[in-house]
C-alpha cells in the first residue's frame, strides 16, 4: 500500500475500531438492560412469550423517525431486527415455526421479521405451522398469505378460518428466483420441481425456456432444491438462500415472470398485539348469497371512516355459491373508530371473525 493512502486510512479506521467498541458496550447495556425487563416481567407473573410486537416496531420506528443517515430507514430496521432478536433471545428464546428446510422464503421472512436470534421450527406444511402453534411447540408462525403474481395463498386462508391463533404481524419479501441444479446447466436435466405457487409465478419463463422439462410439485422450493442436490435429473425452483444451502448453481436467475414478484407473509401466535398508531386489523367476514349482500357488509367501514387495504374472497364450500371475504382494514380493533365499525359489521353478517390487530409493515 502507498504511504499517503495509508496515512489517511490508519486514522479513519482506528476511529471505526473506537467507535465499535463504544457500539459493543452500548449493545452489551442494552442486553443487560432487557435482561432487567425479563426479570421484572417473571416478578409479576407476566405469561407467555417475551415477545411483545408492538413494542419491538415502536422501538424501529421510533429510530427511523430519529434517523438522519447516511445510514438508511431500511438498514435500521434490519440491524435493530437483530439487536432486538438478540436482546430477546436472552430473556427466553422464541421458537419460530414455518414452511421448508433451509433456506425457503418462509424461512427468510420469518428470520428478516424476528430476526436470527430464534429457535428455528421446520414443518413439512402450512397445516403443521399452524399445528406446531396451537400445540404449543413454536411460539410463533410464518406463512404466506398473497403473492403479488399468483394472488392469495389459498391454505393459509383456509387455516386461518378455523384456527384459534392471532396474527401478529406482516412481512412482505421480494421473491427472486433461480433455476438451480448441480453443475449449474441442463445437462442431463429432465424435471423441474418447485412449490406449485413458484412453478405458477414462472409458468411464461418455463414454457418460453425450457418446455421440455417436466414440472413436478414439492411441498416447498427449499424441499425442491434439497431433491436437486442429490438427483441431478432434477432442477429446482428456489431463491438465493437455498441455492447456498443446498450447494447448487443457477442456470439461469430471476426467472419469475414479474420482476417486482412479492410475497406478503403474516406472523400467527397466541398473543393479542396492542395498538402502535399504525396498525392494521384484518377480518373475515360471510353475508347471505343475496343481491348488494356484499355492498351492504361493507357499508360500516366507510360509515366509520375506516379504509380497506384488502379484499380476498373464497368459497364456503358449502356449494351454494357462498363465499368468506378476507378483509384487511388500518388501523387498530381497540381504535374508536375501527372498533365502532367492527361492532356494526358484527351485527349485519352471517359469519365474523377478528384475524388480529398487528402494527403495519
Ligand atoms: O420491552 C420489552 O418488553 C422487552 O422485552 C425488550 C425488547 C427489546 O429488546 O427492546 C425485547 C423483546 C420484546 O418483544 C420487546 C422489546
Amino acid at each position: 500500500m502507498d504511504d499517503t493512502l495509508q496515512a489517511r486510512l490508519g486514522p479513519l479506521r482506528d476511529r471505526i475500531d473506537a467507535l465499535d467498541e463504544q457500539i459493543l458496550d452500548l449493545l452489551n447495556q442494552r442486553a443487560n438492560t432487557a435482561l432487567e425487563v425479563g426479570k421484572v416481567k417473571q416478578d409479576h407473573d407476566v405469561d407467555g412469550p417475551v415477545l411483545k410486537p408492538e413494542r419491538e416496531a415502536m422501538v424501529i420506528r421510533r429510530l427511523q423517525a430519529l434517523n438522519k443517515g447516511p445510514f438508511t430507514d431500511q438498514a435500521v430496521d434490519a440491524v435493530w431486527t437483530q439487536i432486538i432478536s438478540t436482546c430477546r433471545g436472552l430473556e427466553s428464546a422464541l421458537a419460530v415455526a414455518y414452511l421448508g428446510p433451509q433456506g425457503s422464503f418462509s424461512e427468510q421472512a420469518a428470520l428478516e421479521h424476528f430476526g436470527h436470534a430464534v429457535t428455528r421450527v421446520r414443518c413439512d406444511s402450512f397445516d403443521e405451522v399452524f399445528r406446531a402453534v396451537e400445540a404449543g411447540q413454536a411460539d410463533v408462525g410464518m406463512v404466506p398469505v398473497e403473492n403479488s403474481t399468483e394472488g392469495a395463498v389459498n391454505r393459509t386462508l383456509d387455516l386461518l378460518l378455523n384456527s384459534p391463533l392471532k396474527v401478529l404481524g406482516e412481512r412482505s419479501i421480494k421473491i427472486h428466483h433461480n433455476l438451480l441444479t448441480q453443475s449449474g446447466t441442463l445437462d442431463g436435466v429432465t424435471r423441474v420441481m418447485a412449490h406449485p405457487q413458484a412453478l405458477a409465478q414462472c409458468q411464461a419463463w418455463l414454457t418460453q425456456h425450457v418446455p421440455g422439462l417436466v414440472r413436478d410439485a414439492a411441498p416447498s422450493n427449499g424441499e425442491a432444491a434439497r431433491i436437486a442436490s442429490t438427483d441431478p435429473t432434477v432442477a429446482a425452483i428456489a431463491g438465493d438462500v437455498a441455492a447456498v444451502a443446498w450447494g447448487l448453481r443457477p442456470v439461469a436467475s430471476g426467472i419469475q415472470d414479474d420482476p417486482q414478484n412479492r410475497t406478503r407473509f403474516l406472523a400467527v401466535g397466541a398473543i393479542e398485539t396492542l395498538p402502535t398508531g399504525k396498525d392494521k386489523t384484518s377480518i373475515i367476514l360471510a353475508v347471505p348469497n343475496r343481491a348488494g349482500a356484499v355492498y351492504e357488509m361493507l357499508a360500516p367501514l366507510s360509515t366509520n371512516g375506516v379504509s380497506m387495504t384488502r379484499f380476498e374472497s373464497r368459497p364456503a364450500r358449502t356449494g351454494a355459491w357462498e363465499y368468506y371475504f378476507y378483509v384487511d382494514l388500518l388501523g387498530h380493533r381497540n381504535e374508536p373508530s375501527v372498533a365502532r365499525a367492527l361492532a356494526d359489521l358484527k351485527q349485519q353478517v352471517a359469519f365474523f371473525k377478528v384475524l388480529g390487530s398487528y402494527p403495519q409493515q
